[in-house]
């Protein structure tokens, strides 16, 4: 080999050990706290960028943190209710939920997805857990009631929010070294069914166990400011900020339920939230373990 070859080999290797020695910090720094990680139904639909995402959580696992998976699907529910024929129909965000929409979207996220999620968390060699209904339930909740602006109550069927969880379950699972899978279904005190936003379920699990992160990972590389204009991501923000954002409508649409999720995580003592794209390989372990991550972080 030439010596312009072996020089560039040398400086490969150390460029490799540098990484190595940034992650060092973090991984100390992180090792045995909680992060709880959202996968958006957006995400899910890519599945080569989901099998690696699962190889990055494994690896968080491997170094020591306590990774806690929760996921959406709503793209999948959406479908696998136009094939039994019924229109999906949402009210402030949320998908009115019936007796048979019930039936539907616990079935595709906590047998289908959880499952599959769990699967190849196996395949690639590691511990996984789904953890819902028909295993071990982990999410709490109470049927959610929203009011319309003259004060009448917004009818959205079995649609509920998490009021708590099964803490000592997911130090159980955590600890036996396994990834929980936790769809976004909760069972309220009766043992009803309720169909959870799954940003509002990763929030609340953040905040009830005072998460050190909350990740969200989606179908983009972040928040813009002109979602049009790729040059215009924000890698950093704060709470007052996104405030006015969503005030006057840059965050809009699907962002706006993750994003007062993050604010509602923050304020009960979650250390930092991330929005990153999960079609982008590696983008959660470069956003936790290197000094400068590729998404938007929002903080306090
Ligand atoms: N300011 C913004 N920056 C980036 N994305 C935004 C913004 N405002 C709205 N969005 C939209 O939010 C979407 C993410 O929300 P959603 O589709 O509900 O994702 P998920 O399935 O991951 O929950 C993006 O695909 C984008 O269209
Ligand atoms: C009540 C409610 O709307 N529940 C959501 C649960 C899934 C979800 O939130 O999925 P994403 O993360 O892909 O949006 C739904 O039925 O679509």
């Amino acid at each position: 080999m030439c010596s312009e070859g072996i020089r560039f080999k040398v400086e490969d290797a150390v460029r490799k050990a540098a990484v190595l020695i940034e992650a060092l910090s973090w991984i100390r720094r992180f090792r045995g706290r909680y992060v709880v990680i959202k996968l958006g139904g957006s995400a899910l639909e890519e599945e080569a960028a989901v099998k690696s995402f699962l190889t990055d959580v494994i690896f968080m696992r491997t170094v020591g943190m306590y990774p806690i998976l929760v996921h959406g699907g709503g793209k999948a529910i959406s479908k696998a209710m136009s094939e039994a024929g019924i229109e999906p129909h949402f009210v402030h965000g949320r998908r009115y939920t019936d007796e048979k929409t019930l039936e539907i979207a616990t079935s595709v996220l906590a047998n289908e997805i959880s499952e599959s999620l769990a699967q190849e968390i196996r395949a690639q060699g590691a511990h996984a857990e789904p953890l819902h209904f028909g295993t071990r339930n982990c999410l709490r909740g109470e049927q959610l009631t929203l009011k319309a602006g003259d004060g009448t109550p917004i009818d959205l069927g079995h649609v509920g929010y998490v009021t708590d969880i099964d803490q000592g379950l997911l130090a159980e699972v955590c600890q036996a070294d396994a990834i929980p899978v936790i769809p976004s279904v909760a069972l309220d005190a009766s043992g009803q069914k309720l169909n959870v936003n799954a940003d509002t379920a990763a929030a609340a699990l953040a905040r009830i166990l005072k998460a050190e992160k909350l990740v969200f990972l989606s179908d983009v590389p972040g928040i813009f400011l002109d979602r049009h204009d790729p040059g215009t991501l924000v890698s950093h923000l704060e709470t007052e900020r996104c405030r006015a954002l969503i005030e006057d409508g840059t965050i809009d649409s699907g962002m706006v339920p993750k994003v007062d999720a993050a604010l509602e995580a923050l304020a009960s003592g979650v250390g930092k939230v991330h929005i990153v794209d999960a079609r982008l390989p590696h983008s959660i372990l470069l956003e936790i373990y290197s000094d400068k991550g590729i998404g938007t972080e929002i903080v306090k």
